[in-house]
């Protein structure tokens, strides 16, 4: 790629759709990265012809733009303290815990929050110097959220968009930030910022008036301009979804029904497989899921052999503290769970702490007859999307936190509370005796809504708003 490439489109994320990595024989590659957000905007990167602008998941690690797996990526490095800083510090001990309801008290150090400032002028400038005279850029996630701002500044001549993966929280609980005004004047910098969900959107709004006393009417909110006169920016909801042909494809793939019925057969044929699919992570209710089957085992309402839970839990964020504590919370639960109910031939709980590829997740989804989603706060959940778009039998039941964002769309499923540990085991339980018709009226439903909004129609949508309202700007 010649030095100075230039684009009309450019996505801006903390992480590159792949992670820099040593292989076995000690040489350096490339493997996908984790988490939800690269699972979405991978197919969009594939279709438009632009660059990812990102970092490569490693520390101190100078490398040049390059195309791999058919998508222009533009790394970005981080020193090991800024890794600390501004990733593991500001972005997953501050910005994550306030933003997830405060699930796990959040940290202010002065020193993140100058981190963050410093990383996101660094990803701002990188995206400026590979910006096309009037490109757009549609800069992502939490981790970023000075960046329009000062985009913008930079470069006024690009229409920025930018997409907020996770929760927006209550006044209440954002207010507690000591820098709420800094991020929320970052945020501005965008011409359209997207949110999971409609009440996303609406405590952006309202935190927007709290500080600034701005007017919204919404979606639009009046941005005052130095010289007089405004600016308009639209905050609105765009729920995120999966290419849903693509996995329904791989779930008929011959090989990955042989594979689900072979892991049936390794799990001793059980008539109930139940399914967790998570990140380690204190959002998604591991410890409440756990707590909730450890007590059906105990009542005698499900028993080893004829029942097993299958906790895929892949590891996350494994330096910082509350994820450290996580890990030894969750698996001394599974310890206990196992040590009291398993048998020598049949355990309760197969726990996984491992990063599996999409089609060993497939095969996973075909084989689990109750997908249990039960996070406590979580901007969309991708897993219950895949879960269904996987389940072409029209079978398998979903069990799905109203906590994470897909409950919003996602509503034949047996929607949870998962602080109600009663009313969850008493969903479980309706999952495990529910009737076939019931469970193929289910599944048909979300299926239909589930093709409704599909990934390309999600970044179809925010991007022809994001048009818009450039085109109205100028
Ligand atoms: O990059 P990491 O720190 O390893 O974390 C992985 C990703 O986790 C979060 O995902 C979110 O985005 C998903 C897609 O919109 C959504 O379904 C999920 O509810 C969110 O939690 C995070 O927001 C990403 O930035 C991370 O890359
Ligand atoms: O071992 C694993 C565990 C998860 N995932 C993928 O990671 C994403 C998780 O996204 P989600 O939105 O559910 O949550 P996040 O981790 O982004 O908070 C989904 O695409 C999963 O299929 C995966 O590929 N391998």
């Amino acid at each position: 790629m010649p030095k100075n490439q230039e684009y009309d489109f450019i996505v801006v994320s903390n992480r590159l759709p792949v992670d820099r990595i040593i292989d076995v024989d000690g040489e350096p590659t490339w493997r996908r990265s984790p988490g939800g957000l690269v699972t979405a905007l991978e197919p969009v990167m594939r279709e438009a012809d632009g660059a990812w602008v990102g970092w490569a998941g490693k520390a101190d690690l100078e490398l040049p733009p390059s195309t791999e797996d058919g998508i222009h990526i533009v790394p970005v490095a981080l020193s090991a303290l800024e890794v600390e800083h501004y990733y593991e510090g500001f972005s997953n001990d501050t910005l994550w815990p306030l933003y997830h309801d405060v699930i796990s008290p959040p940290a202010f150090h002065r020193e993140w929050w100058e981190s963050y400032r410093a990383v996101n002028r660094r990803f701002a400038e990188a995206s400026a110097a590979i910006a096309a005279p009037n490109a757009t850029v549609w800069v992502q996630d939490y981790q970023l959220q000075l960046v329009p701002a000062m985009l913008r500044e930079l470069r006024p001549d690009l229409t920025i968009g930018f997409f907020n993966h996770i929760p927006f929280p209550p006044y209440g609980i954002y207010s507690q930030l000591p820098w709420r005004r800094q991020i929320v004047e970052g945020l501005l910098g965008a011409d359209v910022i997207g949110f999971q969900r409609v009440a996303d959107a609406g405590n952006f709004s309202r935190a927007v008036r709290r500080l600034f006393g701005y007017a919204t009417k919404s979606p639009e909110i009046r941005v005052p301009l130095e010289g007089g006169g405004h600016r308009t920016v639209v905050a609105k909801a765009f729920p995120i979804s999966i290419d849903v042909e693509s996995f329904e494809q791989m779930a008929r793939r011959p090989e990955i029904i042989e594979r689900a019925r072979q892991i049936r057969e390794d799990l001793g044929n059980p008539t109930t497989i139940m399914l967790g699919v998570d990140r380690l992570d204190y959002t998604k209710g591991i410890g409440h899921r756990l707590k909730a089957y450890g007590e059906l085992l105990s009542s005698g309402s499900i028993t080893v052999g004829d029942s097993i839970l299958v906790q895929v839990a892949s590891p996350s964020r494994e330096r910082v503290e509350a994820y450290m504590q996580l890990r030894d919370e969750i698996e001394l639960t599974v310890g206990r769970l196992n040590g009291d109910y398993a048998t020598i031939s049949h355990g309760a709980i197969a726990y996984l702490h491992h990063g599996y590829p999409r089609e060993e997740m497939v095969a996973l989804y075909l084989a689990a007859d109750v997908m249990l989603v039960t996070a406590l706060r979580d901007g969309m959940n991708l897993v219950a999307k895949e879960y269904v778009a996987c389940r072409h039998d029209e079978d398998g039941v979903l069990v799905l936190s109203e906590f994470a964002g897909a409950a919003d769309e996602l509503k034949n499923a047996l929607l949870v509370n998962p602080h109600d540990i009663e009313g969850l085991k008493e969903s479980m339980m309706q999952a495990v005796v529910m009737p076939k018709r019931e469970r193929g009226s289910r599944m048909r439903a979300l299926r239909r809504r589930l093709r409704d909004n599909d990934v390309s129609h999600w970044s179809h949508t925010f991007l022809e708003t994001l048009e818009g309202a450039a085109r109205k700007a100028r």
